[in-house]
């Protein structure tokens, strides 16, 4: 059987040799793949954002930890982020060195600050109270603040993690008492970070933050490092031609915000970023299968196996994927029709894609959900007693190597007590 795409595909070597079809007969459905090249692009299109040698790109593994995506992301030069021991786990086990990780805590218990010091990963506080707590595990050492600054950014209200309206970060009016806390247990602050909220595609934004985070910086000539964040935004209305992040723009305008302070202080910080998004959303697709056409009061619905226990990001925060069909060339139709694409979890909310024209659809075609290789797996989940899918990696040399198994149903009563 021959099978074409009925949508005209924005990621035109996505696939090279192989086929959206051919890969689900090989690994099944749903089946999240991912490309390698493209993944490679974008590590080393976010290296160019600050032209300093000592810049760092610190990868936000939550966006995807795939133990061969990290890999890559390693084999580019790139650090990386971590906000759990599970995250610091699957991190060290792709290569990276301690001094790599930065491990920015949330609400941490003493138990998973103390096992983050003892694998001598340096360590970010976002409380007053996780400030304390630290000094109290490991006085005399170093020690990274977050702070949140006021300014926040991002796709969602879910998302903004800087202003007044987050539990991110320490607000810059606190500062007497985080230097206060700093004295009391012999803590040298090596660094501070922010990060504004996830997704801008505007930089203006992002520079007001990192002038904040830079008059925070001011008080304290003893930094090694300045993180200035994440948030970098990916095109997801690909087929409406949304424009892409400026990159090179917003390069120039943090080189020179960033040149003009190191000058005025007469030494040199390294400077860091943080992002997820940018650097994996584009390299992946997630593939899944059409099984039942129906019209319920007027709309159409096309039923698959992608649920949002596969991709939560739609039902989360009502975002928004391109998607592409690939279907059997002889159900080909040149009509257009409008229709609600949902999956297979017993919610009315579970939908992938709502009113959107697309080609007919026909029940056995492909359904492929762009971008969505950030957020995607990494928030997947077993609701309704589903399997998480399998992860394949198309390679520079052509091959397509399965990453990750699917899950199987003893996956699922693995951890009862039988
Ligand atoms: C602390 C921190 N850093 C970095 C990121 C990465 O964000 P993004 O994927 O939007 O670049 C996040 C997620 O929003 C985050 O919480
Ligand atoms: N999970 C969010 C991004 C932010 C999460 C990290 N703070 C998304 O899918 O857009």
């Amino acid at each position: 059987m021959q099978w074409v795409q009925a949508t005209v595909t924005k990621e035109a070597k996505f696939y090279g040799r192989h086929t959206p079809a051919g890969l689900i007969s090989k690994y099944g459905s749903p089946l999240y793949v991912y490309n390698e090249q493209i993944l490679r692009e974008r590590c080393q299109d976010i290296k160019r954002l600050v032209k300093d040698p000592a810049f760092v790109v610190s990868y936000s593994a939550k966006a995807n930890s795939n133990l061969s995506l990290l890999r890559i992301v390693k084999d580019e030069g790139c650090d990386v982020d971590a906000m759990s021991p599970g995250e610091i786990h699957v991190q060290l086990q792709a290569g990276f060195q301690p001094e790599q990780i930065l491990y920015i805590g949330n609400n941490a218990s003493a138990a998973e600050m103390s096992y983050v010091i003892n694998q001598g990963i340096p360590v970010s506080v976002d409380s007053l109270s996780q400030l304390e707590l630290y000094g109290k595990i490991n006085p005399g050492s170093r020690v990274v603040v977050r702070f949140n600054t006021g300014v926040g950014a991002g796709h969602h209200q879910k998302v903004v993690t800087g202003g007044d309206k987050t539990k991110f970060g320490i607000e810059t009016a606190l500062l007497p008492a985080v230097k206060e806390l700093l004295h009391t247990y012999h803590l040298r602050l090596s660094g501070i970070n922010q990060h504004i909220g996830s997704l801008f595609m505007d930089g203006d934004t992002y520079i007001s933050g990192v002038q904040a985070l830079l008059d925070v910086a001011l008080h304290f000539p003893e930094l090694e490092f300045i993180d200035l964040g994440g948030g970098f935004g990916i095109p997801y209305h690909k087929y409406e031609h949304e424009p892409r992040l400026d990159l090179a723009a917003l390069s120039e305008k943090i080189s020179k915000v960033l040149t003009d302070w190191v000058s005025r202080q007469g030494k040199q910080v390294r400077f860091k970023v943080e992002p997820g998004r940018y650097l994996v959303a584009e390299c992946g697709i997630l593939l899944g299968t059409v099984h039942t056409i129906k019209t319920n009061y007027h709309t159409k619905y096309i039923g698959t196996d992608i649920g949002f226990n596969v991709l939560m990001r739609p039902v989360l925060y009502n975002a928004y994927h391109d998607v592409e069909i690939y279907r059997c060339s002889n159900a080909l139709s040149r009509s257009q029709e409008t229709v609600t694409i949902t999956g297979n979890i017993c919610e009315s909310g579970d939908i992938i894609a709502a009113d959107r024209t697309l080609p007919e659809i026909f029940e056995q075609d492909i359904i492929g959900v762009l971008d969505a290789g950030a957020y995607g797996y990494s928030m997947a989940s077993n609701y309704n007693n589903r399997l998480r899918p399998a992860e394949v990696l198309l390679t520079n040399t052509g091959e397509d190597v399965l990453i990750r198994r699917r899950e199987t149903v003893d996956d699922l009563i693995r951890h009862f007590a039988l």
